[in-house]
């Protein structure tokens, strides 16, 4: 019986299910550090081990002599690439269909390299042991430049591929090219530029950067020699997919490795991937017969895990007088260091940078992207933003702005002027992806109200206008952003991962007295889930979000899944969720309607249980059928309240946002503010707004990170400028600006929920945002497009270029 003292309001709010502000269960621990990380793991006899790093960006290595490290006290073992190659190890496959090597063989390819790894029963001596092991080695010359890769005479770095012109993703054209990439009609694209009214072209870099989240990377293995079982404890975004290279790699049955992701500090893409710490630590565990622990430093993890972007983009548009656009062209150089071991779905070299046509419709377009080696750390992960998304909205974004600017146009009316329309949903794409909804005007209209965009204009033309009489030294910029996102992968018909296909995963099981637990093949990283996931099933079956209990990251006992990352955990396993919450409620509808002696069409769903249609009183509470499905099921039936799903997503879904950014620049010291930061962001179904606002204000602090400091620099010699953060940007709250939030609510349509993802959202509308209102500030002195970051020092340098300054 449901409590009848109760209004259905209160019911509903008892349950705490979908769009409620319900306050982050995970935080109670987070907060009185009791989380349990992998660092806090301390097993009894664990072993320590630490890398011998190369100093070289690119050398051949002549010798290692382990002597006088195996002499240090408390060094056990000093592991090669001699060593792995006896296990068959020394080099290990990329995500990307590349190899990389997991400890140097033979020559190095970037400062910063694995070259040996030293095992001791502590991380000092380790340490110790690391100054120990004496290379030599013999430089080579040096490959930075991305822009000289395919030059005749360029060094040549992938020696173990350099006859190989067959690549993983087609044809190579030189030693140092690892694929080209094209989609979209290149004849249709081309005849289109040659009648445009109108054209404009620009190189738009998006510089390289390092998701750099708190906690660095780590694990600990254990090898237990009796069962030949292997477990893992460490920072990944996506356990199974470990499982499964592990099982690969390592020649392991798949049941006999334990994979575990505890509370994981931060992930933004660089936890995703597998690194060479993660191999060397489990030799080393099934060597010594110990658990072995890794884990990063700071500098490390900035110079040697997975960066993001380094991108090179000249894009170019095609418009009529009227601002009507009708080509994009883009060719892209996509700088992918020493290996290629980007972390996009297999078919997908460059992600889905063919979203690159963004918000607007383009009747026809083409992309081509080369990706080349260089001697840079390897990686091109997401960094909060599925698989080069941000790349394409920052190329789109300001393309437009250039566009623009050409025509003597406002930009905000030269986006709505383009906007894909409401009707025209279902939208395919000239580069072939179905926008699956969308409502762009009234998203748009909403934020430039807000923002009071037109005083805004006015204002900066008097300012423009005080600038010029020599009465101000600040210029105004207003930076307008129109994103679509593209996330959720995906689809088994294009997505997988080494031939898995990118479902997500959901079981849920109810207990007798009506609480359960539910677990996911994806894994959370401070996103929340274990709040957000139990609102869904609330919602969905009546049980109080309280009274479920969400667990992920374990693979012995969480169904299959292919983890978190691309803001796939919503779109996908979120979906996962509520079908198996539904095949619950289906199984639920029989228990109810034997107990209340009706035909199960005769019930209806009232918020936390089945009522007879026409009887108001006769009422089986939730709670109550979960007792009955462990005591009293209609004859023939399985006792019991459990579900699976797996669930294979039709289409991705396509979150959108509208970001504006009103800042003020000294041109003569380069300082800016941010006077005001206005994000509308339309992720469908809001599952939980207070999260939904946490992640946007996380995303937006990176995107304002990214776009006004932060770059993995290198000196022609390929040192690293940027090793730790004394010199690469991370905000603190005294440099992260005010966000102002805000949205719109446009449901996906093949969602079960109508979610869409919203994680990454903020990266990708935020940069160009930012980067936009730097751009526009200058704009009226005869500047077109400042590449970033755009920090204090360049803002000065593009001022003095401009002549404005001394
Ligand atoms: N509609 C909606 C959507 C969403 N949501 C929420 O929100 C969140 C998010 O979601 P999504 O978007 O779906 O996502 P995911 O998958 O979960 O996650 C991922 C993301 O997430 C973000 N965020 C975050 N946060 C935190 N705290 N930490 C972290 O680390 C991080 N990371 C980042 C990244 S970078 Mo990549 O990996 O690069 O690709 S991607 C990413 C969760 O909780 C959910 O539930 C809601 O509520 N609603
Ligand atoms: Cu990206």
């Amino acid at each position: 019986m449901n409590d009848i003292t109760l209004t259905r309001e209160e019911r509903e709010a008892k349950l705490e299910g979908l769009g409620c502000r319900r306050k982050r269960v995970e935080d109670i621990r987070f907060t009185q550090g009791k989380g349990n990380y992998v660092d806090d793991l301390k097993l009894p006899g664990m072993l320590h081990g630490d890398f011998v790093r190369s100093p070289y960006a690119h050398a051949r290595i002549k010798s290692i002599n382990k002597d006088a490290a195996l002499k240090v006290p408390g060094v056990l073992a000093v592991l090669t690439a001699e060593d792995l190659k006896g296990v068959n190890l020394a080099w290990m496959p990329t995500l990307a269909g590349d190899v990389q090597m997991v400890l140097a063989d033979g020559k190095v390819l970037f400062q910063g390299q694995e070259v040996a790894f030293v095992v001791a029963t502590d991380r000092y001596a380790a340490d110790d042991g690391v100054v120990a092991v004496d290379v030599e080695y013999e430089a080579l010359p040096v490959l930075i430049d991305p822009f000289k890769a395919l030059e005749p005479d360029a060094p040549v770095l992938r020696e173990d591929i350099k006859d190989k012109m067959d690549g993983a993703h087609g044809p190579r054209r030189h030693p140092n090219h690892i694929f080209e990439w094209t989609v979209g009609d290149k004849e249709l694209t081309d005849a289109a530029f040659s009648k445009a009214e109108v054209a404009i072209k620009e190189l738009i870099s998006y510089q390289r950067v390092h998701p750099s989240p708190l906690e660095t990377c780590q694990c600990v293995c254990s090898f237990d020699k009796i069962k030949g079982e292997l477990t893992i404890w460490g920072t990944f975004q996506a356990p199974h997919v470990i499982r499964t290279v592990v099982a690969l790699i390592a020649k392991l049955p798949e049941q006999k490795i334990h994979v575990i992701s505890p509370d994981i500090g931060g992930g933004f893409g660089n936890k995703v991937g597998a690194y060479p710490g993660y191999i060397c630590a489990a030799v080393a565990s099934i060597v010594t017969g110990k658990p072995v622990k890794w884990v990063e430093d700071r500098i490390e993890n900035l110079t040697a895990t997975s960066f993001a972007r380094d991108y090179h983009m000249t894009a170019e548009i095609a418009a009529t007088k009227e601002g009507k656009v009708t080509a994009l062209r883009v060719h892209v150089l996509a700088d992918h260091g020493a290996f290629d071991a980007c972390a996009d779905p297999s078919k997908w070299p460059a992600g889905f940078f063919n979203i690159v046509t963004g918000s607007y419709d383009f009747p026809t377009a083409y992309v081509s992207v080369d990706g080349i080696y260089t001697n840079k750390a390897p990686g091109g992960v997401a960094y909060r933003c599925s698989f080069r998304v941000t790349e394409a909205a920052y190329c789109i974004e300001r393309a437009m702005d250039i566009l623009a600017q050409k025509l003597g146009m406002d930009p905000a009316e030269l986006r709505m002027k383009n906007f894909i329309k409401p009707e025209q949903f279902p939208y395919h794409s000239a580069l072939g992806w179905e926008y699956d909804s969308g409502d762009y005007q009234t998203a748009l209209n909403k934020a430039l109200e807000t923002v009071k965009y037109e005083d805004l204009r006015k204002e900066q033309a008097a300012k423009r206008e005080a600038f010029r009489r020599g009465e101000t030294r600040e210029i105004m910029g207003v930076g307008v952003c129109f994103f679509t996102e593209i996330v959720g992968a995906g689809p088994s018909k294009n997505c997988d991962i080494l031939g898995i296909a990118m479902f997500d995963s959901c079981e849920i099981r109810l207990h007798p007295t009506g609480a359960g637990i539910a677990r996911m093949g994806t894994k959370s990283q401070g996103q929340g889930h274990e709040t957000t996931y139990a609102q869904i099933i609330a919602s969905e079956i009546g049980i109080p979000a309280e009274d479920i209990t969400v667990e992920e990251g374990n693979t012995d006992t969480a169904p299959y899944g292919l983890g978190t990352y691309g803001s796939r955990s919503t779109p996908v396993a979120g979906a996962a969720i509520a079908t198996a919450a539904r095949k619950i409620k289906a199984k639920a509808q029989m228990i109810a309607a034997y107990r209340l002696e009706v035909h199960e069409d005769d019930l209806e769903w009232d918020v936390d249980g089945f009522r007879v249609k026409g009887l108001p009183e006769k009422f089986m509470s939730m709670k109550d059928i979960c007792w009955a499905a462990y005591n009293s099921v209609p004859p023939g039936m399985e006792p019991g309240l459990e579900a699976v799903s797996y669930y294979d997503p039709p289409n991705m879904t396509y979150p959108f946002g509208a970001y504006v950014c009103v800042m003020d620049i000294d041109v003569d010291t380069g300082v800016y503010k941010v006077r005001r930061f206005y994000a509308l962001d339309d992720c469908g179904t809001r599952i939980n707004p207070m999260i939904i606002e946490g992640q946007v204000h996380g995303g937006l602090t990176e995107a304002f990170a990214i776009a006004m400091g932060q770059e993995i620099r290198y000196d022609e010699t390929g040192n690293v400028l940027t090793g730790s953060f004394m010199d690469f940007f991370l905000p603190t709250a005294m440099e992260t600006p005010h966000w102002e939030t805000d949205y719109t609510v446009t449901p996906s349509p093949h969602h079960p929920i109508g979610a869409k993802g919203v994680g990454e959202s903020p990266n990708v509308g935020g940069v160009p945002a930012f980067s936009n209102a730097v751009n526009d500030a200058f704009s009226f002195l005869g500047s077109t497009h400042i590449q970033m970051p755009h920090d204090f020092w360049r803002n000065w340098q593009a001022a003095k270029r401009l002549g404005v300054t001394g």
